[in-house]
C-alpha cells in the first residue's frame, strides 16, 4: 500500500495529461495542477516565448525548480511537461513523492491531437512525425523506469481512462 497522496501524470504531448489532469482531481477530489502553466505564470511569458529567450536548457532549469516545489505538496493531480522526465531531478522527485501514471500514446495518436496547437515549440519544425518519433523513442525508457502505472490511451475515451487509474488508485492508496 502506499503513503503517498499525489497523482503525477507523465507522456508525451497530446496524451492526455492536462484533460485527465482535470478529470481525476474532480474525481478523486484533490487539486489539478499543470506544471507547464505554473511555469508560464511565473515567467509572466508562454512556452514558445521562454523557448525563443532562453532555449530548451532555459526552459528545463524553470521546469525542474517548479516540479520540485509540485511534488512535495500533498493532494495534488499534477500533469507534468511532455520531457521533465529527461531531467533526472525530476524523475527522482516524480517516483520518489507520488503515485506516477505513465500516459503511453503511439506516435499517430500524438500527431492527431496535438495538430491543430502552436504552443508546442518542439514540434513547429518541418517534420513533426519525426520529431515525435525520435522525442518517444529517447524518453519511452524514463517514463517506463518511473510508471507506478502504464495505461494505454490511444483508443479509450478519457472518462474511461480516468475511472481505471481512480481504481487503481483506491486499490493501493491507504488512505483513498
Ligand atoms: N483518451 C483520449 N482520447 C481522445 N482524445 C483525447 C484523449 N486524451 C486527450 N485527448 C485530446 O487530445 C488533446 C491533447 O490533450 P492534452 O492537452 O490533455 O494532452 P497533454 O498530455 O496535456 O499534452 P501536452 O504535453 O502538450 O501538454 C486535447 O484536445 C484532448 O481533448
Ligand atoms: O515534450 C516536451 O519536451 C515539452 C512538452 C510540453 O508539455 C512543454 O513542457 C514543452 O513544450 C516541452
Ligand atoms: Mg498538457
Amino acid at each position: 500500500m502506499l503513503a503517498l497522496s499525489s497523482l503525477f501524470l507523465v507522456g508525451p504531448m497530446g496524451a492526455g495529461k492536462s484533460t485527465l489532469g482535470r478529470m481525476l482531481a474532480d474525481l478523486l477530489d484533490k487539486t489539478f495542477v499543470d506544471s507547464d502553466r505554473v511555469i508560464e505564470e511565473r515567467a509572466g511569458a508562454d512556452i514558445p516565448w521562454i523557448f525563443d529567450l532562453e532555449g530548451e536548457p532555459g526552459f528545463r532549469v524553470r521546469e525542474i525548480q517548479v516540479i520540485d516545489e509540485l511534488t512535495r505538496q500533498p493532494d495534488l493531480v499534477l500533469a507534468t511537461g511532455g520531457g521533465a522526465v529527461v531531467r533526472p531531478e525530476n524523475r527522482a522527485a516524480l517516483a520518489g513523492r507520488g503515485i506516477v501514471v505513465y500516459l503511453r500514446t503511439s506516435v499517430p495518436t500524438q500527431l492527431a491531437r496535438t495538430s491543430k496547437d502552436r504552443n508546442r515549440p518542439l514540434l513547429q519544425k518541418p517534420d513533426p512525425r519525426q520529431i515525435l518519433t525520435d522525442l518517444l523513442a529517447a524518453r519511452e525508457p524514463h517514463y517506463t523506469a518511473i510508471a507506478d502505472l502504464t495505461v494505454d490511451t490511444d483508443h479509450i475515451h478519457p472518462r474511461a481512462l480516468a475511472e481505471q487509474i481512480v481504481q487503481y488508485y483506491l486499490e493501493h492508496h491507504e488512505n483513498a
